[in-house]
């Protein structure tokens, strides 16, 4: 896991670093810097490309000083630097580069409050205005600047972050903020990056290695982490020689109704493909033959409940297509009072336990609860922000001994200790409906094999993801039908576990 630090605790790891490295402040804003234009080289390539550099004065102001002569030094030889003395406070880091970019041939321009923005004929604007020192949204000349900058809608690319943009505070509806193209950021992704708020300014970020002590951030105070796969190989078991299907429990996937039967296939294909020794259905007798003919492997109890042993299973996953009619909120009751095994509620679930408090009241704790943004907020109320949705996931999370997937492009997972798990895998391409059902599927049958709910959530999640992006990666498609996840899957988790 990798923890996801706050601007102050950046602002100490460079502190650390340059004290006990040791390091001197310029050498690591050198060494920033170098790495900003490794990445940049890869995105613009053409050396003759003309480069408008728009610096402040702090220390993001420095390294788009440095990331000029840099750029010169690699041979781009069509750069301008135009620096916004939007405050007449300089770092000595920026002035030092100020220096140094005064000894190449590299023109540079500044601007004052008040003074005519200069129009800009460059194909590349890289933003060095403000990175994250921001105290506050901007406002007067430089916010002014910003929307000039945002109207010649350029190919932009950030330093670190786009300016404008707070790192871990609330993103403004009305903030004004530099949109980015390209956000190269410095050792770890800021918050913001992961939250759907910053999605206006920010087309693709990306992360690069300015060697900041990994040491003294993994030692912050945070509740917010990053899942990697090393995690998941930690997690995920490989399958014993001596095991048979009993080994790995058996799942029960409550889903679907006549009309929404894919749902339930979705959900059982991908128990079945994610290790359950046995997966059973209980559906609508007329899905009977769809099931049967889709999935041979999996059992079926179709309509009647009282043919539910529920001993018989260490898991189940409860909502998908299951609508919200009497029957469905029967199954719901039924299993909460009935099943003492793990489980995982999605969709229809989820919308009844909004209608139900007491229902809701019920669930047993270390359930699983698999919301999008839509169904967690008719669980949670209303909310305005991802902030504050974060903060319900954590209270809710705690309060009800539960673990919370709000479902997203980047997942987060909330467990009952109070930590926030977020997750980078997974594409927009899976963006399609029953992408969630398979979800749950594959919750629920990490479940059954005795996972732990917070590693079955987490696991299942990354998983999930990862699928996608393989998909997307070897057949190049613009969107993943669901019916395809599965079995990817399953390869994903034989890439994971095989250690030979
Ligand atoms: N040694 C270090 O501290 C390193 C810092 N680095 C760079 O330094 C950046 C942070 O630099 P600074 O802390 O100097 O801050 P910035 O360069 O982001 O901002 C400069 C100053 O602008 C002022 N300011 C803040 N909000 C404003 C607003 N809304 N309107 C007008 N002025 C405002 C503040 O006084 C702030 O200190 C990082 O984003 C990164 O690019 C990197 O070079 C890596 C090493
Ligand atoms: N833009 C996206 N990027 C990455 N993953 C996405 C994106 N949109 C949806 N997903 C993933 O697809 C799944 C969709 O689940 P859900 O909204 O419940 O859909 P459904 O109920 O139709 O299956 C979730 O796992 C979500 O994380
Ligand atoms: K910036």
């Amino acid at each position: 896991m990798k923890k996801i630090i706050s601007a102050t605790q950046t602002r100490e790891a460079d502190a650390y670093t340059i004290a006990h490295e040791p390091i001197a402040s310029i050498d690591l804003m050198e060494r920033a810097s170098k790495a900003f234009v490794q990445r940049f080289m890869i995105e613009v390539p053409h050396k003759h490309t003309s480069i408008a550099v728009y610096c402040g004065t702090g220390n993001n102001g420095g390294d788009g000083l440095a990331v000029a002569r840099l750029l010169n030094a690699e041979k781009y030889r069509n750069i301008s630097v135009i620096i916004l003395q939007h405050s007449f406070k300089t770092t000595p880091d920026f002035e030092e580069n100020l220096r140094r970019l005064k000894k190449t041939s590299i023109q540079y321009e500044i601007i004052q409050d008040g003074m005519e923005f200069p129009p800009n004929q460059a194909e590349v604007i890289i933003d060095a205005i403000l990175g994250s020192g921001l105290n506050k949204p901007l406002e007067g000349s430089i916010a002014l600047w910003v929307e000039q900058l945002n109207g010649f809608e350029k190919n932009v690319i950030a330093v670190d972050i786009p300016t404008g943009m707070f790192a871990d505070q609330l993103i403004d509806k009305d903030a004004v903020i530099l949109k980015s193209d390209l956000v190269i950021s410095f050792q770890r992704p800021k918050l913001n990056f992961l939250l759907p708020e910053s999605s206006p300014f920010i087309k693709q970020w990306e992360v690069v290695d300015i060697g900041l002590d990994e040491h003294f951030i993994q030692h912050c105070v945070s509740d917010k982490v990053i899942i990697e796969e090393a995690d998941i190989k930690e997690i995920i078991r490989v399958r014993d020689n001596f095991s048979y299907k009993g080994t790995y429990g058996h799942t029960l996937i409550i889903a679907g109704q006549p009309e929404t039967m894919g749902a339930a296939l979705l959900c059982a294909e991908a128990s079945l493909n994610t290790g359950s020794g046995l997966t059973t259905a209980f559906i609508p007798a007329s899905g009977l033959t769809a099931l049967n003919s889709r999935l041979p492997e999996v059992m079926a109890i179709p309509d009647d409940h009282s043919k539910i042993d529920w001993k018989n299973y260490d898991a189940i996953a409860i909502g998908p297509g299951l609508g919200k009619n009497l029957t469905a909120k029967e199954l719901l009751s039924l299993t909460l009072q009935n099943f003492r095994g793990s489980i995982v509620l999605d969709a229809d679930a989820l919308n009844m336990l909004s209608d139900d408090q007491l229902l809701f009241n019920l669930l047993p704790e270390q359930s699983i609860i698999t919301p999008h943004v839509k169904e967690f907020d008719r669980l949670f109320g209303e909310h305005f922000s991802w902030h504050s949705r974060l903060i319900t996931m954590q209270e809710q999370a705690r309060e009800r001994d539960l673990i919370i997937v709000l479902k997203n492009r980047y997942t987060i997972i909330a467990t009952p200790n109070g930590s926030l798990y977020f997750n980078l895998t997974g594409t927009p391409a899976m963006a399609t409906g029953g992408s969630g059902d398979v979800l749950t599927g594959v919750i629920a049958s990490l479940l059954a094999q005795g996972y732990f709910a917070p590693q079955a959530a987490i696991a299942g999640v990354y998983l999930h993801g990862k699928a996608g992006c393989e998909i997307v990666r070897r057949m190049g498609i613009n969107v993943i039908p669901a019916s395809q996840l599965a079995t990817e899957i399953n390869k994903v988790m034989y890439s994971i576990v095989k250690h030979d």
